[in-house]
């Protein structure tokens, strides 16, 4: 394992940094090598490996590339750059496309642009950008989801920070040690203690694969300098047993640690991330439910913060909501207020989306108990109501209370069929876990109740995903207004292209975090969140909007995210939040344009140096 124990880490800051450090720390300090190469200390050992193996410099003629792009390069000498093939930049990129044709497994396909992210930040995103609809896959959901389950078989080399509860008194002395050796400090951190990864359930250390997942498209659909991202894991052990049992597991071989516990390392890290890392952005992401409703509520008013599994999926699936209520009462005839919307799940999703999307009614006038009504949600006893037996007890988890049904007047419904017989929903959305959990009746009696029904299957990855798209089309005639949480290729169906929506918060974060960045924001409030849905509703192009797409297509992220983003500093401009006070006054297209001239680009030299970051 490659993970430097404080000992080893020690020695090598002692070699190649003047930078003090303590003799008491044990603790586990593991350096990016992608992301946050420390000037001097691994990046240093590990160009020089590169140097040897993958010659890549400009024109051919120059120096390794380096291990963050435009900055802590170890330059070698004109000598032996010329001892080495020339290779353009184009070769390269060919090369590895070509590479990843011949790789015909997915994991594997992950595994080679891992390699060369960690080695070759500026052609792994010049790969990703070159073909983000076919590589998002890859490096994002589906795969992300294996490659987190194998994560401590697959293990390439340290991509973020290790933190582990046993060393939980010395963060702040890590996380001050590492931002000592940064040339540029971190913008956004994306945080997991892998205890609930994507529908795959407890994979302690190997949630780091989402952490690093969620950054690349920070880069790749934000436009974010790859040098100020960081993807941390909190290791708190796992109560998944197979893992724990696993000799090759490189985490706490402990059960997990309850929200008491795991509530004070998390005060540690906001504490130390926020002390070594001041004006940085903290995704969190991933936590179980209770975790991510609880740290959402402590932190959300004091740090910088944002939950993307509750707020981001939110935002996102508000966005699509808009977009497809429309269609559905274009075809219908009916009002917008009229929308009746089944929730399968009763998550930190399923409430975080069902809380955002009440603002769709919000907008149409409804107060909020209305709106609250117009929302049915489902868990693994049924429908959600004041007479349930878990609820009478007092059992029910808080975050599911606000959707308690009060006016099923005693009446059970266990199924998802018994809650549309009764409820005939307009709308259907997946947050679950279970794979096919749609089935074909429910679908049918859907589209036999509406002209266009709308079907989120949003749990993820595609193993987990309520409703295929196939299916779907034919259960309903081709009806469907459809989007999913993991892709799905397009399909002709009765002669006609039908291409399915992606309801996935990639469509937000990066839009959020840029524009909690750019517009200084203290805090990242509701409202800037429901801000960065109603941008997302605006994205679509007429063409998009023409041919019924619910959301923007992939390969304009960079520009969808700057329209988030310009949505959130606007709103955050609003609340009285931002201090960015250059960017007041400017109309939306400006702030886009600004947003837009700081994406950070492979092979441009728009360095920190040259221009200011976000
Ligand atoms: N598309 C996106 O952008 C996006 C974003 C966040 C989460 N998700 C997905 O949403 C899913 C849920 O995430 P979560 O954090 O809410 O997880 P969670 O485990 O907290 O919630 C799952 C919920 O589903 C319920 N459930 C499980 N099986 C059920 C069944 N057969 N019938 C009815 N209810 C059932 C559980 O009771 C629970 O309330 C995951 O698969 C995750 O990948 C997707
Ligand atoms: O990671 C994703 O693809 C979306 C979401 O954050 C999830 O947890 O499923
Ligand atoms: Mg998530």
């Amino acid at each position: 394992m490659i993970i430097a124990r404080a000992q080893s880490a020690r020695t090598l800051l002692r070699t190649h940094t003047s930078c003090p450090l303590p003799t008491t720390t044990t603790a586990t300090l593991i350096v990016s090598r992608q992301y946050h190469s420390p000037v001097k200390t691994t990046a240093m050992t590990t160009s020089h490996k590169l140097s040897a193996h993958l010659p890549n410099g400009a024109n051919g003629a120059g120096p390794s590339p380096p291990l963050t792009p435009k900055s802590n390069s170890i330059p070698l000498g004109r000598g032996v750059a010329l001892a080495r093939p020339k290779i353009t930049r184009e070769q390269s990129l060919l090369r590895l496309q070509q590479q990843l044709r011949d790789t015909p497994s997915p994991l594997n396909k992950h595994g080679l642009l891992s390699r060369v992210r960690q080695q070759d930040p500026e052609l792994f995103f010049s790969a990703i950008q070159a073909d983000l609809v076919n590589l998002a896959p890859i490096v994002y959901t589906p795969t992300v989801g294996e490659a987190c389950q194998k994560y401590s078989h697959v293990y390439g080399g340290p991509e973020g920070l290790y933190l582990s509860i046993e060393d939980q008194n010395q963060l702040p002395t890590i996380l001050a040690e590492y931002a000592a050796t940064l040339k540029h400090q971190p913008q956004i951190i994306v945080v997991t203690d892998g205890s609930r990864i994507l529908g795959l359930g407890d994979l302690g250390l190997g949630g780091m694969g989402i952490s690093v997942g969620k950054l690349n498209l920070y880069v790749a659909g934000g436009g974010l300098d790859p040098a100020g991202t960081l993807p941390v894991v909190l290791d708190m052990g796992t109560n998944t047993e197979s893992i724990r049992n696993d000799p090759l597991y490189l985490g706490l071989k402990k059960p997990r640690v309850g929200l008491d516990e795991a509530s004070v390392f998390m005060e540690k890290f906001m504490e130390a991330a926020a002390n070594a890392f001041p004006n940085t952005v903290i995704q969190h992401e991933d936590f179980y439910s209770e975790a991510a409703f609880a740290f959402l509520d402590k932190y959300q008013n004091t740090h910088r913060m944002f939950n993307d599994d509750i707020q981001g999926t939110g935002s996102v699936i508000l966005g699509g909501f808009i977009k497809a209520a429309r269609q559905a009462s274009k075809a219908s005839g009916r009002p917008l207020t009229d929308h009746k919307v089944v929730f399968l799940g009763g998550g930190s999703a399923a409430v975080g989306v069902a809380k955002e999307m009440m603002n769709f009614f919000k907008m149409q006038g409804l107060s909020e108990d209305e709106a609250r009504d117009r929302f049915w949600l489902i868990d693994t006893k049924g429908l959600i109501t004041s007479t349930r037996y878990d609820v009478v007890a007092g059992k029910l988890a808080a975050h599911k209370e606000y959707f308690i049904r009060k006016d099923t007047e005693g009446k059970e419904y266990k199924t998802l069929q018994e809650v549309v017989d009764y409820v005939q929903p307009t709308a259907l959305v997946g947050l679950s876990t279970t794979f096919g959990a749609f089935e074909e009746p429910v679908v049918r009696q859907l589209a036999a109740t509406n002209e266009a029904p709308i079907i989120f299957p949003l749990s993820n990855p595609t193993s987990k995903c309520e409703l295929s798209f196939e299916d779907a089309l034919n259960w309903t005639d081709g009806r469907v207004l459809f989007a999913s949480g993991s892709p799905y290729d397009p399909i002709t169906y009765h002669g006609q292209l039908r291409e399915p929506g992606q309801g996935n918060n990639f469509l937000v974060f990066p839009g959020i975090g840029l524009g909690a960045l750019a517009s200084g924001a203290k805090h990242i409030t509701d409202e800037m969140i429901t801000a960065s849905a109603i941008a997302l509703s605006e994205a679509l192009t007429p063409e998009e909007t023409e041919a019924g797409l619910l959301y923007p297509r992939l390969n304009r992220i960079r520009e969808v995210s700057a329209k988030v983003a310009a949505g959130v500093v606007i709103a955050a401009q609003k609340a009285g939040e931002d201090t960015a006070i250059e960017l007041r006054g400017l109309t939306e297209e400006q702030l886009i344009d600004e947003l837009k001239k700081k994406q950070w680009s492979p092979y441009v030299d728009n360095s920190p140096s040259t221009t200011p970051r976000l």
